[in-house]
């Protein structure tokens, strides 16, 4: 993927359930090897569009590319994960292979050392055989985190990964987040903690129903900015049909 082209481009996309627009007027680009945060109120719409992202989730309006080949690896809210499925941490973490390798494509030894491996930059050695459902929320999200190393995606998406994780945990967490920055890989993060991203996302996409800001981070988490999201969020129609708004 060269530098500074598109990894995923959006044409006035509207995304919703149903005919009801959730998220609307979406226009621009992700640039490949972005480290970008999206923030914004609760009901503002951020999952919504990292469904659409990841394609659970068709546009009722507009279109997203990709640059070609995208390959996402995605991380869904921790609600959204059925922790009580039987499944051990280490059939957990391999299903990471599973895009390259397929379902029943075997794992073969260098596959065993990619899982060790991974499960080692995690700090969870030792709890390969642990059925899932035992882990803490802190070790399942560490698990969670070597699957997506596995699924070694150029497009990596996070929605809300350091919610209810301590400190510790988030910290070794962020510096896989680094590491994929480093080696080029666009990483989109759902976030409300505004200090984290000051600190380590260079790009912020501030969202209520629609774009209120995108670029810079420190631009665009000004007060004034936030203050018009809270509002723009409180004063959204729930039940509107999709808008026609022309982009001037
Ligand atoms: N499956 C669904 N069916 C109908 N409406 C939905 C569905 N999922 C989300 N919505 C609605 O879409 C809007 C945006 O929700 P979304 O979950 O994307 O917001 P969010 O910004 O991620 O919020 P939060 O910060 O609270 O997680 C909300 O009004 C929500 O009620």
């Amino acid at each position: 993927m060269s530098a500074n082209s598109a990894a995923i481009r959006f044409d006035e996309v509207t995304l919703g359930y149903g005919r009801r627009p959730a998220v609307h007027h979406l226009d621009g680009e992700i640039p490949s090897g972005s480290l970008i945060a999206v923030v914004g109120p609760n009901g503002a719409g951020k999952s919504t569009l990292l469904k659409g992202i990841v394609g659970t989730l068709k546009p009722l309006e507009g279109h997203i590319r990709f640059n070609a080949s995208p390959g996402i690896a995605y991380l869904p809210q921790a609600a959204e994960i059925d922790r009580s499925f039987p499944l051990s941490v280490y059939d957990l973490v391999a299903m990471g292979l599973w895009s390259r390798s397929g379902l029943f494509g075997g794992i073969s030894r260098h596959d065993r050392t990619k899982i060790e491996q991974a499960l080692a930059a995690v700090g969870l050695t030792g709890f390969e055989r642990r059925p899932i459902s035992t882990l803490s929320g802190g070790q399942m999200q560490r698990a969670l985190f070597a699957r997506l190393l596995l699924q070694d995606a150029p497009v990596i998406l996070l929605d809300e990964p350091f919610t209810a994780i301590d400190a510790k945990t988030t910290a070794d967490l962020l510096d896989l987040v680094r590491r994929w920055h480093d080696e080029a890989r666009t990483v989109v993060a759902v976030l409300h903690d505004l200090d984290m991203v000051k600190r380590t996302f260079p790009q912020t996409l501030l969202i209520a129903r629609e774009p209120v800001a995108w670029g810079e981070t420190g631009e665009v988490l000004s007060p004034e900015n936030l203050l018009k999201a809270r509002r723009m969020v409180e004063a959204y129609d729930p039940h509107a049909d999709i808008c026609h708004r022309s982009v001037a």
